[in-house]
């Protein structure tokens, strides 16, 4: 059934875990309008590859036993039409282990997410682990974990896994999470799903007198193929806001903002631009709150956001964004081994190449003095970031990025 989103999503949930067990599968499962959006953002120019699909929960109005609830308008099994409990958006993070820093910078955004194992694979399998890691590092612990593909194993399988999951998780954030088994595909169980999203990973309480924090996601030129927003003449940024709110009209500051050339020596220089349009849900709206991802139509010069040239940038009320940063102190914490293997993890050495993830931020820095639990990096790419910051810290091992720690941003 397709159901209509009535009103921007209020809440971002991660869809995280190994690759091919069944994200993608579960996210069209749950957002009934998934091929009608996907193609509507692609007419209005924001892609799918960030991984956003918005699903509306309803719960059917009947005072049943159990509950129903659904993605669908009625209830087929007491004929009745469905109340809308409230539209979520999904940030599905891509499972394979190359685009660990593309699930990293999701993650931030995440105000929950649901672990998706599959019960067809002896648990954990290997970015089931990291990604578990990542959402303990990123502080993430409203956690709903959907044992999938139960109809492809038996019922002594589908228990021996589930004890496995059990034990995987123990000790860990997810310590108490909620296991639901499920079949995306077959659409079994999708209620109870539901059900356990509703409980576990609450509406985060929004301030809207905040100042407003946006993370850039992505930009481009509005002369893309297939972008028709009417009222567009500059580029567009993408993303999610995670604090306060926005409306058309008002002006907003990106950090680190652009690299310019003076005299030889190149600065970035925040930049400065109006929202002549806002868009959420598929929708034209005139003010925007945190929840899902946002198109912004602004006056830049398309040159300047095209190609994702802007994102991993942080947008804002001018004057209020925290600072820009081209090297920084952080502390450390190492993860006691690496991922899906038993090596410790050496201690940071002067030197090295790091990955950093910093909101939506990914750059690459080289240490440029390390002490216990503490080093400093230069940064290839400046980050704008406020002292506190979490950073997600990865190590070339062999031919990949490896997660192998938590850093904390200090003055
Ligand atoms: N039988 C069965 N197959 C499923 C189920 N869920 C997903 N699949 C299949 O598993 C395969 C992988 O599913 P995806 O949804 O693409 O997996 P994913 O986790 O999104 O993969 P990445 O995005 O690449 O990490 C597809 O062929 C799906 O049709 C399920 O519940 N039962």
């Amino acid at each position: 059934m397709v159901t209509e989103n009535p009103q921007q999503p209020e809440v971002n949930i991660g869809l995280v875990g190994h690759v091919d067990h069944g994200k993608t599968t579960l996210v069209q499962a749950l957002s009934g309008s998934w091929t009608d959006q996907h193609s509507e953002e692609m007419k209005r120019g924001i892609s799918i590859r960030l991984g956003y699909a918005d699903a509306t929960f309803r719960k059917c109005p009947e005072e049943a036993e159990p509950e129903c609830f659904t993605v669908a308008e009625s209830c087929e099994e007491h004929n009745v039409e469905t109340d809308v409990l409230r539209t979520v958006s999904f940030v599905d993070a891509p499972g394979h282990e190359t685009l660990m820093a593309t699930m990293l910078s999701g993650a931030n955004l995440m105000d929950g997410a649901v672990l998706v194992v599959s019960a067809t694979e002896d648990v954990p399998q290997a970015q089931t682990e990291e990604h578990l890691m990542a959402l303990d590092i990123i502080g993430i612990d409203n956690i709903v974990i959907a044992q999938n593909k139960v109809d492809l194993v038996d019922r002594d399988r589908a228990v021996d896994n589930y004890e496995q999951i059990k034990e995987f998780v123990e000790g860990t954030v997810a310590e108490d999470a909620p296991i639901v088994p499920i079949s995306a595909q077959q659409d079994v169980n999708m209620d109870l799903l539901i059900e356990a999203i509703e409980e576990e990973i609450p509406t985060p309480e929004r301030d809207e007198t905040q100042a407003s924090r946006m993370f850039v996601a992505r930009s481009f030129d509005i002369n893309r193929p297939g972008t028709t927003w009417e009222d567009l003449s500059g580029g567009v940024v993408g993303g999610s806001l995670v604090e306060g709110k926005l409306e058309k009209g008002e002006d907003i500051e990106l950090r680190p903002g652009r690299e310019v050339d003076e005299g030889g020596q190149t600065e970035w220089k925040p930049i400065t631009t109006t929202i002549r349009s806002l868009q959420a849900g598929g929708k034209q709206l005139d003010e925007v709150r945190p929840g899902g991802l946002l198109g912004l139509g602004t006056g830049l010069d398309p040159s300047l956001t095209k190609g994702d040239a802007l994102a991993g940038q942080v947008a804002g009320e001018p004057g209020t964004l925290p600072p820009t940063w081209h090297s920084f102190e952080m502390d450390i914490d190492l993860l006691e081994r690496v991922v899906g293997g038993d090596e410790e993890i050496d201690e940071i050495s002067t030197g090295e190449p790091l990955m950093l993830t910093v909101g939506t931020a990914t750059t690459v820095g080289a240490v440029t003095s390390a002490r216990d639990g503490e080093c400093e990096v230069k940064l290839k790419r400046p980050v704008c970031a406020p002292v506190g910051a979490k950073i997600a810290i990865n190590r070339r091992v062999g031919a990949r990025w490896r997660l192998i720690g938590i850093g904390t941003l200090k003055e």
